[in-house]
């Protein structure tokens, strides 16, 4: 793992930050603004110049350490959910309730700026794995999870838990899943997607699905994409009305304005690491509006 950068020896355009009473790294250039907090290294805004904030954040979140954020991007890790027997809490895995380390910290003149930040097994018994979190802001959003085993084989769910601000998910579209299958989490059924996925109740699926998804909003007009490397899974989510508001850190009336399309691979596609072997899991989020690159 890389030697742990300072705090106190940030380049310019990104500093260390106190948010909702969380230790957080802010990076603000001429391409724009993102914040990851330090808890669960998680990505709570990206806001590209010009541009209204991408990541969706529940105005009903927690913030305290130990306690899952509600929006931005949080990693699910070592499981995703219960894990795949269905017994394993807390739910989604410690990472994202657990305080990562700065790792690097770049920032160039064209506004480009990375953090790197980590997380080892060693913060939890019996888990023998290091983990790294690389967040770019160019004109796109990049984050990269990246896990090496340690000295013991490692076998492991993930997820990039993407909250997306949309401007009524009820008229939004999303591209990219026709003919693929996928688990229906609502009633345990395996199911074939046919054409584009809209939202018209509770939505919580596990695709099979490598490909870029399109988000097209016709309310907040924007299209987004959503591309991923070293993904088996796309997860779409949706709480809709009743399950948003039995969650206390969700508003009852805030589901209409995000929806989830998860970088992932769990269940049957989780994965198993030798021995020192690493995988890449990796998202770039970018709208046709604010970026061509
Ligand atoms: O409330 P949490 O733990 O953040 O999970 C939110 C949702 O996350 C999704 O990824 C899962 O598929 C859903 O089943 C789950 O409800």
């Amino acid at each position: 793992m890389s030697i742990e950068q300072s705090a106190d020896n940030l380049p310019q355009g990104i500093t260390a930050v106190t948010e909702n009473g969380l230790d957080a790294f802010r990076i603000e250039t001429a391409l724009g603004t993102v914040l990851v907090y330090a808890n669960g290294a998680h990505v709570a805004e990206w806001t590209p110049a010009g541009a209204d904030p991408v990541l969706w954040m529940s105005k009903h979140s927690n913030f305290q350490t130990g306690k899952a954020v509600r929006g931005g991007i949080p990693i699910c890790f070592p499981w995703f959910g219960p894990g795949r027997a269905g017994d394993l809490t807390p739910a989604h895995g410690f990472a994202r309730i657990t305080p990562w380390t700065l790792l690097e910290a770049e920032a160039d003149e064209t506004g480009e700026a990375r953090l790197a930040l980590g997380l080892s097994g060693d913060q939890h018994d019996a888990e023998d794995f290091t983990a790294r979190l690389d967040v770019t802001m160019g004109h796109a959003l990049t984050v990269s999870l990246t896990v090496t085993a340690g000295t013991q084989p490692f076998d492991y769910e993930e997820a990039l838990h993407t909250y997306l601000s949309v401007g009524d998910a009820r008229k939004v579209s999303i591209d990219g899943l026709d003919q693929d299958s996928y688990l229906d989490k609502l009633d345990d059924q395996q199911k074939v997607q046919q054409g584009a996925v809209h939202f018209t109740s509770e939505t919580d699926r596990v695709y099979l699905s490598t490909k870029t998804a399109h988000i097209t909003d016709p309310v907040h007009p924007r299209r987004l994409r959503v591309e991923k490397t070293g993904s088996a899974n796309t997860v779409i989510w949706n709480p809709w009305m009743d399950k948003a508001a039995a969650m206390p850190d969700f508003g009852a009336e805030e589901w209409p304005e995000m929806c989830c399309v998860e970088t992932a691979n769990c269940l049957a596609e989780s994965i198993y690491l030798a021995p020192g072997e690493s995988h890449t899991m990796q998202v770039r989020i970018t709208s046709e509006d604010f970026d061509n690159h």
